[in-house]
């Protein structure tokens, strides 16, 4: 009987018209065979590394634009090419995708290098000279050519900029083997924070990577769809609207992505049989909530302090600094945090107005001067939600009261 109701269930839901042929390649982990309007960033990249075809060490190049411009794509693109053609020329020669952001120790870097050239390195524990020594004696074994990406290079330079410098000067110590390194970037100034030796070696090429504009994006949500959606689901207004939105925020190719796979998803949740506008404008909003959420979740837990102190305060529309502060004071003593001063809670303050959580204006307040005022740019609810499941901020859960009193009057909650 059980059985039967449940194959029914599922019977009913395999009879909608699927919308979806593969959602995998409209994921930005998926890396094209065809990257439009990249041709001459690829044929650029295409021509340092040819070097490593001719035996030679391919200059190191540094890669920058802003996030979704198609850097990390067109990288393992040309990574891909040329571990092909290496491989029919019978020569050896790697490229290695490692994310920074990820692995983001000097330590854990060159064990994870260690590691793929089969060399078993723990994963902590040795001292770092050693992993070098191991990692070196290991590569330089044969003849061959390393190329390492090194994206979201920043964020590992962040830690300390030993590893880099390390890695630039490794080809003195080796006799067979040789590393070149392709770093990824999405901060324009990250140049500028480097030790000048490590931006003459590093820098020795450097691409751009420009943000694309809607009629590009068009093109590469285009053919991305016709690999990934079912014939005839998408109404025609689908991906100019998508690509639209895209390009109003900064001409990013993964948001324009992500806009149209989610759009889908949920006219195939609603069981519609078509994508439309309709769905681009709730996936817009969709997406906006989850980035949202994520935000808030991995706030500083002193940031969520601050955010709900604003939030707090209820139905007061504009709150002045002075106010928000004597609300976190009292949020401080109930979950007994340490208070920070009050000119830390206004950076914090606009932290959260960049992060798009919270609005602050500069009011003009005639002969009192300007002053700051501040309000809530998200639902209540949502703040509540996350902030009280922090352990540390649990106790708040039921006190809006005695806040709204320390500023001396009752706003609605
Ligand atoms: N020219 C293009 N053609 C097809 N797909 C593209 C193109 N440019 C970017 N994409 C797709 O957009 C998504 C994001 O691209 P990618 O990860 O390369 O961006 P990025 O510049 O490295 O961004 P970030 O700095 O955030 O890592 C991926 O799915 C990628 O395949």
């Amino acid at each position: 009987m059980e059985a039967s109701i449940m194959s029914g269930i599922f019977s009913g839901l395999l009879d909608v018209k699927p919308i979806f042929k593969d959602k995998e390649v409209l994921r930005s982990t998926y890396t094209p065979d065809h990257l439009p309007h990249r041709e001459a960033q690829i044929k650029s990249l295409a021509y340092i590394l040819v070097s490593a075809l001719r035996g030679n060490t391919p200059s190191n190049v540094m890669i920058y634009g802003k996030t979704g411009t198609g850097k990390t794509a067109c990288a393992k693109f040309v990574g891909r090419e040329l571990e092909a053609t290496s491989a029919e020329q019978g020569r050896e020669c790697s490229v290695i995708y490692i994310n920074g952001g990820i692995i983001d120790t000097q330590y854990r870097i060159i064990a994870h290098l260690a590691k793929l050239f089969d060399k078993d390195v723990p994963m902590t524990g040795w001292p770092t000279d050693q992993v070098y020594a191991e990692f070196k004696a290991t590569i330089d074994e044969r003849e061959q050519i390393i190329i390492i990406i090194l994206d979201e290079i920043d964020k590992l330079v962040k830690k300390g900029d030993e590893v880099l410098y390390n890695l630039l000067r490794i080809n003195s110590d080796l006799e067979n083997a040789k590393i070149s390194i392709i770093g990824i970037s999405n901060n324009l100034q990250f140049r500028e924070f480097l030790d000048p030796r490590i931006k003459s070696s590093l820098g020795e090429e450097e691409l751009l990577f420009p943000p694309y504009d809607a009629r590009q994006l068009g093109d590469i949500l285009s053919e991305r769809a016709a690999i990934g959606f079912e014939e005839d689901v998408l109404d025609p207004a689908v991906i100019p609207l998508c690509a639209a939105f895209a390009a109003n925020e900064h001409g990013d190719a993964r948001r324009a992505l992500d806009l149209m796979r989610v759009a889908g998803e949920l006219a195939e949740r609603a069981g519609d049989g078509m994508v439309t506008k309709e769905h681009v404008r709730k996936a817009q909003t969709k997406i906006e909530s989850d980035r949202i959420q994520e935000v808030l979740t991995t706030l500083p837990t002193q940031s969520k302090l601050v955010l709900y102190s604003v939030m707090s305060t209820g139905g007061k529309p504009h709150l002045t600094t002075g106010e928000v502060y004597r609300a976190y004071m009292n949020c401080c003593k109930i979950t007994g945090m340490n208070a920070l001063t009050q000119r830390r809670v206004t950076d914090l303050i606009s932290e959260l107005d960049m992060l798009g959580i919270i609005m602050t204006k500069i009011a003009n307040k005639g002969r009192y001067g300007r002053t700051k005022e501040i309000s809530l740019a998200i639902p209540h609810s949502l703040v509540r939600s996350i902030i009280l499941t922090d352990s540390r901020l649990k106790v708040l859960e039921g006190c809006s009261t005695p806040l709204q009193r320390t500023l001396g009057e009752t706003w609605n909650v």
